[in-house]
């Protein structure tokens, strides 16, 4: 079995759980007291390469990261830093994430917040919602063609903005088909999980420029954050780096600062 399929039978066994203990009902109720998502897709078209700053406490390829017992307190320095958007990892089992440590970064800041996980059914949109996300991942590879057509549209009807993660020419084609405006393209091959930054310079010219491009993974510092700017990237998504370094505040200033050079302000 792949690594991908392992966590999506783990994802499904967790979210069965949670389903029993609150009915979609109750959710859904929930949700009507919760503010309506922010404009994520403005906010990545602000001029120059825009930063996405992860929560991340462990991987399956790399095992612990980082400990990060108060994720509000880190959600507070990649905010103070500049990013644009932070995404954080709820997935339980392999990334040590959890839906209270976004409820908790939701709490701490007004950026705009991505739930990254493995979503395989609209009870995941609801809870993302009731959790304060502003956007949520979809897994081209983890999702038939049906579902992921349908979790897009059920998402933006939530005022949820999806990012569609692509690692190869024919899910990028999937995203357009699924009508996906925000793509990202992970470097992280999901069979060897080894990062190829290649993969980003391949694919990137199949997304048409009305769309928002985001290379994830493997981005170790503003010199990564500007090669992946050259070969297209409207934006990056970093975890790792953040996480590991001394001080993630002035790490994601300085990825900001790179990503604001006036040759990448034409960029959306
Ligand atoms: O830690 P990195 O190499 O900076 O990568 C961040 C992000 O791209 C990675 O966490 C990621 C990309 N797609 C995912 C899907 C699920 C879980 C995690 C991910």
């Amino acid at each position: 079995m792949s690594v991908l399929d392992e966590i999506l039978d783990g994802v499904r066994a967790d979210l069965a759980e949670r389903q029993a203990a609150t009915p979609l009902e109750r959710l859904k109720e929930m949700a009507g007291s919760v503010p309506w998502p922010k404009d994520v897709v403005a906010a990545l078209r602000s001029p120059g390469v825009q930063v996405i700053a992860e929560v991340k406490r462990s991987s399956p390829s790399k095992g612990s990261l980082a400990p990060i017992a108060d994720p509000a307190s880190l959600a507070r320095d990649y905010s103070a830093g500049g990013a644009c958007l932070i995404s954080v990892l709820t997935e339980q089992r392999r990334f040590s994430g959890s839906l209270a440590d976004l409820a908790a970064v939701r709490a701490a800041v007004d950026t705009p917040l991505l739930r990254k996980d493995f979503v395989v059914s609209s009870y995941q949109l609801w809870e993302a919602r009731v959790h304060g996300a502003d956007a949520v991942l979809l897994i081209v590879a983890a999702l038939e063609q049906d579902a992921l057509v349908s979790l897009v549209e059920r998402a933006e009807s939530l005022g949820l903005t999806p990012l569609v993660e692509v690692h190869d020419e024919d899910e990028v084609q999937r995203a357009l088909d699924a009508g996906a405006t925000v793509i990202g393209v992970n470097a992280r091959n999901l069979k060897t999980l080894e990062v190829d930054r290649g993969t980003f310079t391949r694919l990137a010219p199949l997304i048409p420029d009305d769309r928002i491009r985001v290379a994830e993974s493997g981005v170790r510092g503003p010199h990564d954050l500007l090669a992946y700017a050259s070969a297209g990237a409207d934006a990056v998504l970093v975890g790792e780096s953040l996480v590991r370094g001394r001080n993630p505040r002035e790490a994601v200033a300085d990825l900001v600062t790179a990503g604001a050079h006036p040759a990448l302000r034409d960029r959306h």
